[in-house]
C-alpha cells in the first residue's frame, strides 16, 4: 500500500451512553470543512438506528461499521479504515480531508485508539489527531462513579465537550468540572452549548500524544497492544433466543450484568399506550436503563415517526421525524442497553402495551391501573 504523503487526520468522538456524542456529530457536520470528511459510526446492538438519524451533507461519507468497539474486536474498524483508504486510492473517493470515529458508549477506548496509533500499514497513512470525550452534565457524575469505561473515555480525552449543562444546576456543573480536571488536568473543557463544541475546531486538538495523558494511559494502551494476541471473540456470546439476537459482553469489562437488545414492532402503536410503556420504564426502572433509543410509528401520524431517547431516568423531549428515514422499512425500532434489567420483563410489558395477549401477563388495563405508570410524557 502506497504511503499516503500527509497522513489524514483521525479523531475519535466518545462518551458515555446518552452523553450526546450523535447530537455533537450532527452539528458537526453542517461546519462545512467537514466535506470531504468521512464519519465512522459504531452501534451497539444489532437494530442499528444512529445511522438513520445523522444529517450528513452530501459530501460526507457515512459508514457504518456494526461490530463491537467497545471490547478488543476491532477487526471491522481496521477493515473499514483499509476500505476508505482503498476507495481513495483506486479514486473511487476524490479527497478525504479527515475522519471521525463515533464510538459506542460503552467504549473502551484503549482498544480503538490503538486501531490507528498502533496498526503497522494503517499508521502510515492515517494519524491519530485527538480524542473528543462527550460528558453529560446530569448523569456524568454517578456514570463516572459507577463505569470504569466512562473514567478512562475521560481520561484519554484531549478535549471534553460538556453536554446538556443547561439541565443541570451550578452546584452539579462545579462538582462535574472538578471531577473532570482531576481525572485528566491537561484536556480543554468546552461548554456543549458553544459555537466551538459544534465545529470543526473541536478536532483540531494537535497530534495525539499519549504521553500528556495520566500514567494509567500509557499502561491501558500498553495493556491492548498486549492483548492482541488473544483472541478476543472468545468472549463474545452471540445467541439467538426466540429470535432475537443478542449481544453479550465479556463479562470482564462490562460486568456480567449489561445487556443490550432490541424490540421490532410492526404495527403502529397507540400513542397513549406508548407513553405508559415510556413513563413506566422511567420511572420505574430508570436507574437500570442506560440508554433507551426508539424511533416509533405512532397511530395518530404514521408518516411522521417519534424518536425517543432515554438516558437512565432521563427521558429527552421526544422529536417528530418529518418522514421515515428509509419508506421500506417503517417497523418501529426500540434498541436498550440495561444493566440488572430482564430482558423478558422488558418485552412483556411493550407486547401488554402494545395489545399483544399472553396468558401470564399483566394486560394493558391493568399496567394502566398500576400507580407507577404516571402519565407525562406527551407527543
Ligand atoms: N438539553 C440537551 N440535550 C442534549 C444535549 N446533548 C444531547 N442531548 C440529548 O440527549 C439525548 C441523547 O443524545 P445522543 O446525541 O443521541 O447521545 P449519544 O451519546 O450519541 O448516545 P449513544 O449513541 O446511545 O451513546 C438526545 O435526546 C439529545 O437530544 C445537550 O447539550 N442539551
Amino acid at each position: 500500500m502506497a504511503v499516503v504523503a500527509d497522513r489524514i487526520p483521525v479523531s475519535i468522538l466518545t462518551g458515555f451512553l446518552g452523553a450526546g456524542k450523535s447530537t455533537l456529530l450532527n452539528r458537526l457536520l453542517k461546519d462545512p470543512a467537514m466535506r470531504d470528511a468521512a464519519v465512522i459510526i459504531n452501534e451497539f446492538g444489532e437494530v442499528s438506528i444512529d445511522h438513520l438519524l445523522v444529517e450528513s451533507s452530501s459530501d460526507s461519507i457515512v459508514q457504518l461499521s456494526d461490530g463491537c468497539l467497545c471490547c478488543t474486536v476491532r477487526g471491522e474498524l481496521i477493515d473499514t479504515l483499509a476500505e476508505l483508504l482503498d476507495a481513495l486510492q483506486t479514486g473511487r473517493v476524490k479527497t478525504l480531508s479527515r475522519v471521525v470515529i463515533e464510538t459506542t458508549g460503552l467504549a473502551d477506548p484503549a482498544p480503538v485508539l490503538q486501531s490507528v496509533l498502533g496498526h503497522p500499514v494503517l499508521s502510515q497513512s492515517f494519524q491519530l489527531e485527538g480524542v473528543v470525550t462527550v460528558v453529560d452534565a446530569v448523569n456524568g457524575l454517578t456514570t463516572l462513579d459507577t463505569y470504569p469505561e466512562a473514567v478512562r473515555q475521560v481520561a484519554v480525552a484531549d478535549r471534553l465537550i460538556l453536554s446538556k449543562a443547561s439541565l443541570a444546576d451550578s452546584a452539579t456543573l462545579n462538582k462535574i468540572r472538578k471531577r473532570l480536571s482531576t481525572l485528566n488536568p491537561r484536556a480543554t473543557i468546552t461548554n456543549g452549548d458553544s459555537d466551538e463544541a459544534g465545529s470543526v475546531a473541536m478536532l483540531e486538538n494537535g497530534l495525539y500524544d499519549p504521553a500528556s495523558k495520566t500514567p494509567d494511559v500509557a499502561r491501558w494502551l500498553h495493556d491492548e497492544e498486549h492483548a492482541d494476541a488473544h483472541d478476543h471473540h472468545d468472549h463474545h456470546h452471540h445467541d439467538e433466543d426466540h429470535g432475537h439476537h443478542h449481544h453479550h459482553h465479556d463479562v470482564n469489562r462490562h460486568g456480567d450484568t449489561i445487556r443490550s437488545f432490541s424490540i421490532l414492532h410492526d404495527e403502529l402503536i397507540d400513542p397513549r399506550a406508548f407513553d405508559m410503556f415510556i413513563d413506566l420504564m422511567r420511572s420505574a426502572h430508570g436507574e437500570k436503563m442506560l440508554r433507551m433509543k426508539a424511533i416509533v410509528g405512532l397511530k395518530d401520524q404514521p408518516e411522521r415517526p417519534v424518536v425517543v431517547h432515554g438516558v437512565q431516568a432521563i427521558f429527552h423531549p421526544p422529536h417528530r421525524l418529518a418522514a421515515w428515514p428509509d419508506p421500506s422499512d417503517r417497523r418501529s425500532r426500540l434498541v436498550m442497553i440495561t444493566d440488572g434489567l430482564d430482558e423478558r420483563y422488558v418485552r412483556d410489558l411493550f407486547d401488554a402495551f402494545t395489545g399483544k395477549v399472553a396468558v401470564d401477563r399483566p394486560d394493558r388495563q391493568a399496567l394502566e391501573d398500576n400507580p407507577l405508570a404516571v402519565p407525562g410524557m406527551k407527543f
